[in-house]
């Protein structure tokens, strides 16, 4: 979700993996040069939503990257085929910090809607491969090393090992 800390532990994580780091949403705004804010203004959201999907389709096919998305990509679900490319991690942040953290930002066209968009998104970030609640005030690195320690336990539970 906005404000969940993608942007910022996606460059702890890549950091600490020693892999690239790529976030869409500064991908968008260098393609398009301009703002998030001036996209949703001056083209709207539906324009937006494609550059997303275009821009990551592009970056999907990196190998050891990390991609911070904007937290809308999981709505479509043809994002979802180039989201599997890779793992997909949910920082689950409590509504309550999301707040406290977006009262000031004036950089998220949609945060005004933070709380009904969490409701209806949340089934959507449900089907991550791996889920990092987060509930209380733990630093960039702690999360990324979370995530680091969680990636081996999804990758065995995703080998099916037949029976006989
Ligand atoms: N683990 C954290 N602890 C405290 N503040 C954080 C944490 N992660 C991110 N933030 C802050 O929350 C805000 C949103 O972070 P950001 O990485 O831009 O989120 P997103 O990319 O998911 O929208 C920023 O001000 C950032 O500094
Ligand atoms: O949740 C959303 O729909 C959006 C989240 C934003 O990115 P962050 O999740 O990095 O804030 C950005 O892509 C755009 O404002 C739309
Ligand atoms: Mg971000």
């Amino acid at each position: 979700m906005m404000g969940a800390g993608k942007t910022t532990v996606g460059k702890q994580l890549a950091k600490d993996l020693n892999y690239r780091f790529i976030d869409t949403d500064e991908t968008i705004e260098a393609i398009a040069k301009q703002p998030i804010t001036d996209i949703f203004q001056t083209e709207g959201e539906v324009y937006f939503r494609e550059l997303e999907t275009q821009v990551l389709s592009q970056l999907s096919v990196y190998a050891r990257s990390v991609i911070s998305t904007g937290g809308g990509i999981i709505t479509k679900q043809t994002n979802w085929s180039y989201l599997r490319d890779g793992l997909v991690v949910w920082l689950d942040v409590d509504l309550e910090i999301l707040k406290k953290r977006l009262a000031q930002d004036q950089t998220r066209p949609l945060a005004d809607k933070l709380e009904s968009l969490l409701e209806t998104r949340r089934s959507l970030y449900a089907q991550a491969d791996i889920v990092t609640p987060i509930n209380s005030d733990i630093s960039p690195a702690d999360i990324s090393a979370k995530i680091i320690e969680t990636i081996p336990t999804v990758l065995k539970s995703q080998v099916k090992i037949p029976n006989n």
